[in-house]
């Protein structure tokens, strides 16, 4: 079985819910992603989402194209963002790591590298699932199966204006778990409503039968309990992003842990 799939099982034996925190690969500091990975595993984290940087975001709010540009500039790129997995990986057997990002990156990483080596190399680094947000389920099929291949989980996204066909489309096809954008917008919105969330997963449900995680415009441990008591597991992004993007290096790691431990504690109790 996938890491993922230990994950979530492990959790829903204990009744409890996912807390994905999802950072940008490199930022605020080039060095600082390993440490500051292991700092949110310590905080209670059980999935860690890391954003490979792109130029053109087109899903990402202010807040993390912004932290995407700022990576971009100190020079990580795809080949940078596996090699923080494998130094991650040295010390973390258990915690799953997807990856999230753009189509862009993956192809011209392939270009120069073969036909095959980004699933090769994902697999050999410990990254657990991958999420190309501008690869849907129809354009995935040989991508799809040599990330299966290579024991890695694809991971989609669904969103309030999905059909019926696409939640089925999506459920044949999705490892892991399926990404439910909780708005019509980009990351960090503030225009998140929890009823409509939990309005909308019992739909979802009724197709797909692995995890559901919800993202997009979570900021807070109320709202962070609120959606995980419909929803297997919350994606935090913006909120992170914005607390670790002017600290001094020696504080990145603390001013994450001391807000993941709160939003830990809503979700446990
Ligand atoms: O930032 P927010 O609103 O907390 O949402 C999580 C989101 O940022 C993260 O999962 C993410 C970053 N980039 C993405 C692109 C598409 C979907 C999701 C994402």
């Amino acid at each position: 079985m996938s890491r993922i799939a230990d994950t979530f099982e492990a959790l829903q034996a204990r009744g409890r819910k996912a807390l994905i925190p999802y950072v940008t690969a490199g930022f605020p500091f080039a060095d600082i992603t390993p440490a500051l990975m292991h700092g949110m595993v310590e905080a209670g984290a059980d999935v860690i989402e890391l954003g490979v940087p792109f130029s053109d975001p087109m899903a990402d709010g202010p807040v993390i194209q912004k932290a995407g540009e700022k990576a971009l500039q100190l020079g990580i790129g795809l080949a940078e963002v596996l090699e923080m997995v494998r130094v991650f990986r040295q010390r973390n057997s258990a915690t799953p790591v997807v990856l999230m990002g753009y189509a862009n990156p993956v192809e011209r990483y392939e270009q120069q590298r073969g036909p095959g080596s980004f699933a090769r190399d994902c697999a050999a680094c410990g990254v657990d699932g991958v999420l190309v947000v501008d690869y849907p389920p129809e354009e995935c099929e040989q991508f799809g199966a040599e990330l299966r291949g290579s024991g890695i989980d694809l991971i989609f996204l669904l969103a309030p204006t999905s059909t019926t066909e696409r939640m089925q489309q999506v459920a044949r096809v999705a490892r892991g778990y399926v990404y439910y954008v909780s708005l019509k917008g980009v990351t960090g919105s503030g225009a998140l409503k929890t009823e409509e969330v939990a309005a909308m997963l019992p739909r979802i449900r009724e197709h797909v039968k692995i995890p559901v995680g919800v993202g997009f415009g979570i900021r807070d441990a109320q709202t962070a309990r609120a959606i995980a008591s419909t929803a297997d597991a919350v994606v935090m992004g913006s909120r992170i992003i914005e607390l670790i993007e002017d600290q001094p290096h020696e504080r990145v790691v603390g001013v994450t842990i001391d807000f993941l431990r709160q939003i830990r504690k809503a979700l446990d109790a």
